[in-house]
């Protein structure tokens, strides 16, 4: 039987910190790889502002610039034209480690850490001790409905528990800004719908912002506030995208 996701605790810090305060900010975003002749215009002059609370589905076909954008929004990734700011982060990502949450598309476990210790990765990474950062992990494992999956390595569970490894990893350091590259394209509806419902409430209970890019117009519809990428474009009019708190 399906273990059931439990609700999320609200930390204590979120109460203070709810206002809408802008968590990335982009003027004329543009990111191009290569030069000359080769280049690839992926992500073009793109200006859009998101508030906490946000909830951004990120679609557009194949190509589009999707996870692009989604890497500049994260700061993995250096824009080639244009700026960007992270206003509720302390300027940007690194300021304060954690307070991005990253589900990349495709596998992203290390192979040879357990599932839990893939997930207090990131909290190890930002300094904290294997005595905090593996309860915590096995809280996050909790909250996706997997904890039984804990010792298990990558290479024993399925695609679809990978996924949802993943997001307890990005959820793990209570991030403020949660961007998710296809989180539900490996799984079945029901799983998907399930993934979605954890993403909505662990963003919620954080009052952070969540963008998710995807090809599945019913997890788009269930997201207030709907982009579309065209050819690295930013189609209608960009501006604030905010949470309505
Ligand atoms: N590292 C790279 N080097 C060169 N070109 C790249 C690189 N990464 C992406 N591109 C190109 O940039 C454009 C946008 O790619 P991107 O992966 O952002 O699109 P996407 O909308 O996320 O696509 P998908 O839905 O298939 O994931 C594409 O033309 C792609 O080939």
């Amino acid at each position: 039987m399906r273990e059931a996701p439990s609700p999320t605790r609200v930390p204590e810090w979120v109460a203070a910190d709810r206002a809408n305060q802008p968590v990335v900010h982009c003027e004329n975003l543009s990111r191009t790889y290569g030069s000359g002749s080769r280049s690839v215009v992926a992500v073009h002059d793109v200006s859009a502002t998101i508030e906490l609370g946000a909830r951004v589905a990120l679609t557009g076909p194949s190509g589009s610039g999707k996870t692009t954008l989604l890497h500049l929004f994260a700061g993995l990734d250096s824009a080639t034209g244009g700026t960007i700011h992270w206003p509720a982060l302390g300027g940007h990502p690194l300021a304060e480690p954690g307070r991005v949450g990253m589900v990349f598309q495709g596998p992203s476990l290390l192979p040879a850490l357990s599932v839990a210790e893939n997930v207090a990765l990131p909290l190890q990474l930002a300094g904290a001790s294997t005595k905090t950062s593996l309860p915590a992990a096995m809280e996050s494992l909790r909250l996706l409905g997997i904890s039984g999956l804990a010792t298990s390595l990558p290479e024993q569970i399925s695609g679809g528990q990978a996924q949802r490894v993943a997001i307890a990893r990005a959820l793990v350091s209570q991030p403020r800004l949660m961007l998710a590259d296809e989180p539900t394209g490996q799984l079945d509806h029901a799983t998907a719908a399930l993934v979605l419902d954890v993403l909505l409430q662990a963003c919620d209970a954080l009052g952070a912002a969540l963008v998710i890019s995807t090809h599945d117009p019913v997890i788009s519809a269930r997201l207030e506030q709907r982009w579309t990428m065209s050819d690295g474009v930013l189609l209608g009019n960009s501006g604030t995208f905010g949470g309505a708190q």
